[in-house]
């Protein structure tokens, strides 16, 4: 079968096993305090559960010698307050390493949260959203599950050395062939690690390609519906889950391969120290019950062991996680702040200078591209589709890193503003407009939390009327469900619209929507449009006659290069690349062809 999806991303590193310790040493040691609990409460949990076979023994020892039912009583009496206070160390502990790793776990998801929200639109461009949720979801998870993986390996390495040094008082060399075989285990276990950590490694990117294709089919759920592809989006997830299932039980087969072997370990090493303890019982150096005390104690040493091996494909699972939630903290977003110059006010000029930009190497968008605006001038850029235009509005709100040039807004360089205090001065609206999952009033006021209902409600109302609030169920208070479901499609542009009249930016830019509205809602639109850009600087991607016709400056783009531009009479006049655009594209909305088709029909 050939695999897919089980590419690393090009973010991706690899750190050394040295690297990734310290830095998860660095998480865990914010909570020092609990640690130390932690610590010590193992020591002490250890040291009590070891205790228990060694005091058994003794006391049987004792028994023999004296046979007294007060001794015996007070003995079981012992073993039982030992027991309980196993269980109540037993229990702390459990409370305080659910504490740390849990924070660890949270501390960790924040980081990579934060730093995924820093990047630019070139890095959600490039990796599928569903592959970033697994990484700040299921990869933390599972690096919390190694944590606690990790605890209880130490756990076993306590409790190693309580059992085995008793066992050294009792006979020395059949200590001695027993550690003989301490070395085998771990070979044993080792030789896992190289392939149990690639293993881990296909698992998780196979989640993370799940992830991805349950995410994007609900995302384009609707117009699957529409072409009726469910069929052929269950019979594409069949495969994905099928593979992740092939790869899982794989790894599952590869590593249970582990535990026959290391009960044969354990088997091997019974049949030998049992050998050799019968030679020394025949020959006088022990007793029978130190041989037996020996043998029990070695078995009840064999789980530490194999909890401590078993541990490390855990280990390597967790440490694929945290290496994968790494390397997205430490991957750099593409657009930099090269100085911190805080925007408090824009007159809303604008020059573009020798403009090169591409998202891929290969294919430019810009050359050499020039451009300058001026302060409250509106401009329209029309162009064929793929000419650059939205390309454009993206580098000005710097959503994207341009190669070389240069954009200066009023006096200043956008390499080198604040971009929060600067975008809070340029408002945007995109083709299609995008709302939270929360209140019609909240949607509005998003991004200036300080404003009032009453402002809320003036915004609506300017941008085309409050009637159709008074429709919803709760008015304002609406919640309007996963981007904004509840309402119609010029309804959520106008909420937008709203929004960003409330942001009262000094530079609008906006991509208006090819999507038609229903006429009534269409003039609302356009009024608000025309609002919008009263006393500012805006720059609007047309798709509206009625736009292009009352703007002072329309760009005609092609290919990434002006090609014409002036008013929309003289460009008609000029009869040049923009009376085409309009002939095939923009007069079609005219009053004038409206009617003359109806005339001629
Ligand atoms: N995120 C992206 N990654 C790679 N290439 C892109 C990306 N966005 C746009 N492009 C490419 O850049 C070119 C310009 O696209 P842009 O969206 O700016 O065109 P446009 O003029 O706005 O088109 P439309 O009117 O269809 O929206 C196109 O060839 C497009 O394929």
């Amino acid at each position: 079968m050939v695999y897919f999806g089980l590419d690393a991303e090009e973010y991706d590193r690899n750190y050394s096993d040295k690297d990734l310790l310290t830095r998860i040493s660095k998480y865990f040691g914010k909570y020092k305090k609990s640690m130390m609990i932690v610590i010590i409460i193992t020591a002490l949990s250890s040291m009590v559960s070891g205790s228990i076979p060694f005091l058994t023994s003794r006391v049987i020892s004792l028994l023999e010698l004296e046979s007294n039912l007060s001794t015996l009583i007070l003995v079981i009496l012992s073993i039982f307050l030992l027991n309980f206070l196993g269980y109540i160390f037993n229990f702390i502990n459990q409370i305080y390493t659910a504490r740390v790793v849990n924070k660890v776990v949270y501390d960790l998801r924040e980081d990579v949260n934060q730093n995924v929200l820093m990047q630019d639109m070139s890095f959600f461009d490039k990796y599928p959203t569903g592959k970033i949720v697994s990484r700040i979801n299921s990869d933390t998870q599972s690096f919390g599950e190694m944590s606690n993986i990790f605890m209880q390996a130490a756990a076993s390495l306590f409790a190693i050395i309580v059992i085995f040094i008793p066992l050294l008082s009792i006979n020395l060399k059949l200590s001695g062939i027993f550690s003989l075989m301490i070395p085998v285990i771990f070979v044993f276990t080792l030789s896992f690690r190289k392939i149990a950590r690639k293993k881990a490694l296909q698992g998780q990117r196979i989640l993370a390609t799940v992830n991805a294709f349950v995410q994007e089919t609900m995302a384009g759920i609707q117009i699957a519906k529409t072409f009726r592809q469910e069929d052929k989006l269950y019979s594409k997830f069949k495969k994905v889950n099928k593979q992740s299932y092939i790869i899982n039980r794989n790894r599952a087969y590869y590593l249970n391969l582990m535990f026959p072997g290391l009960n044969m370990i354990q088997g091997i090493t019974l049949t030998l120290v049992t050998y050799f303890g019968g030679t020394f019982i025949l020959g006088g150096t022990n007793s029978g019950a130190d041989i037996v005390l020996f043998t029990t104690s070695l078995a009840s040493l064999f789980f530490p062991f194999f909890s401590i091996a078993s541990f490390w494909p855990q280990f390597q699972t967790g440490m694929a996680a945290v290496e994968r939630s790494f390397t997205l903290i430490d991957s750099t977003p593409l657009v930099v702040q090269e100085n911190d110059i805080k925007i408090e006010k824009l007159k809303g000029k604008i020059q573009i200078k020798d403009l090169n930009f591409y998202y891929q190497s290969e294919k430019p968008i810009f050359k050499n591209f020039n451009l300058d605006i001026n302060p409250g001038e509106s401009v329209a850029i029309v162009g064929h589709t793929g000419a650059g235009k939205s390309s454009l509005a993206r580098l000005l709100l710097r959503f994207y890193n341009f190669q070389s040039g240069d954009i200066i807004v009023d006096d200043n360089n956008i390499r080198k503003v604040n971009l929060e205090s600067y975008r809070k001065k340029v408002g945007f609206i995109p083709q299609t407009a995008f709302l939270w999952a929360d209140t019609l009033e909240n949607n509005v006021r998003y991004g200036s939390e300080n404003k009032t209902r009453e402002e809320i409600l003036w915004a609506l109302d300017q941008a085309g009327g409050k009637d159709w609030i008074d429709a919803l169920p709760k008015g304002i208070e609406t919640d309007i469900r996963e981007r904004g479901k509840l309402l119609s499609m010029g309804q959520r542009q106008l909420v937008v619209f709203a929004r960003v009249l409330l942001q009262n930016p000094s530079i609008l830019i906006l991509d208006e929507a090819t999507a038609s509205v229903d006429p009534f809602t269409e003039t609302k639109i356009v009024e608000a449009t025309e609002k919008l850009m009263e006393g500012r600087t805006s720059i609007i991607i047309a798709h509206r006659l009625r736009t292009v016709r009352h703007v002072d400056r329309i760009i005609v783009l092609d290919h990434g290069q002006i090609v014409e531009e002036g008013n929309h009479d003289n460009l008609m006049e000029k009869n040049g690349y923009y009376a085409k655009l309009y002939q095939t594209y923009f007069m079609h909305q005219s009053y004038e062809f409206i009617d003359k088709i109806k005339t001629t029909k």
